[in-house]
């Protein structure tokens, strides 16, 4: 008998100079390119058979995460990230949309972690604005019980750069942050550098800047809703413990995501909805 688990079905859209490509599985946004070249990173040995998450594009994170805010939950970073997520009609300029509740998790790994009931309805969206193509991710979420609670929630951005070790990172000079690598609270002084493992959470949100040197080019994230920042690249080592990253690839990109987790995690009070976005848009040229 074959232990072969097929390959997700992928949803394809192009318009104007973008293509896209997501699944239903974590509701994944894996791709974005213009005019051919990737913007949104996604690994060449992800797995898209929906057994893991699927490594680069953009994860959702929800309702923690990581290992949530004591560090012992999984899966890491919720379970919504490795759950079938339901299309739902598109609205205005979405290209697609997705709903999942505490409902479609009841009995799922993790479940019982789950802070309260919610909906979550997640969109894709491509915006020009002046002849530049942005994306625009955004995930709401509705308490849909009766009780306050808060959850934590990221969107997990991968950003395609041409060298993560020529990258220079603006918009966080100045921030609080927590080193994950070191345990230490720091505070960012001037632009940020990469020169080895780095997994930081700034207390601050963008719009932040990823001033791509080698490719002359540079990404912007402008985020609503979240009050962090995390920036993450695993570097050559730790790179080299997982399986879902091709050789070197770990130079090709480097993680900006737009969070809410710890004690800026998201506030559901009972029957509210929020919303967490990111508008995500790249420029020829370097940064000034
Ligand atoms: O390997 P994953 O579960 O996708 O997590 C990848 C990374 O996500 C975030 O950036 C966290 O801050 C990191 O600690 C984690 O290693």
């Amino acid at each position: 008998m074959s232990t072969t688990t097929p390959p997700l079905t992928p949803h394809l859209h192009a318009s104007g100079r973008s293509r896209l490509v997501a699944y239903d599985f974590g509701a994944h946004l894996a791709e974005w390119s213009v005019d051919g070249v990737s913007r949104v990173w996604l690994s060449r040995e992800a797995v898209l058979d929906g057994s893991s998450p699927v490594r680069g594009g953009v994860p959702i994170c929800f309702p923690w995460f990581a290992g949530g805010p004591d560090g012992d939950l999984s899966p890491s970073h919720g379970l919504v990230r490795t759950a079938v997520w339901r299309p739902v009609p598109a609205e205005h300029d979405e290209v697609w949309a997705w709903e999942i509740s505490s409902d479609d998790v009841a009995g799922a790994p993790g479940a019982e972690h789950v802070p309260g009931p919610f909906r979550a309805r997640y969109a894709v969206s491509l915006r020009g604005a002046e002849g530049a193509e942005e994306l625009h991710l955004a995930l709401r979420v509705t308490n849909t019980g009766h009780r306050d609670y808060r959850a934590e929630a990221a969107l997990h951005t991968y950003l395609a750069v041409e060298d993560v070790r020529q990258v220079q990172i603006l918009g966080l000079e100045g921030a609080a942050y927590l080193d994950k690598v070191s345990g230490r609270r720091e505070v960012q002084d001037g632009p940020i550098r990469l020169d080895g493992e780095t997994d930081r959470i700034y207390d601050r949100a963008g719009p932040v800047v990823v001033d791509d040197r080698a490719a002359l080019g540079h990404h912007e994230v402008r985020p609503v809703g979240a009050a962090q920042t995390v920036v993450w690249n695993p570097w050559d080592r730790k790179a080299a413990d997982l399986p879902d990253l091709g050789d070197d690839e770990w130079l090709r990109f480097v993680c900006v995501e737009t969070a809410a987790r710890g004690e800026h995690a998201l506030a559901l009070a009972a029957g509210d909805t929020v919303e967490i976005a990111a508008t995500l848009s790249h420029h020829h040229s370097p940064a000034s």
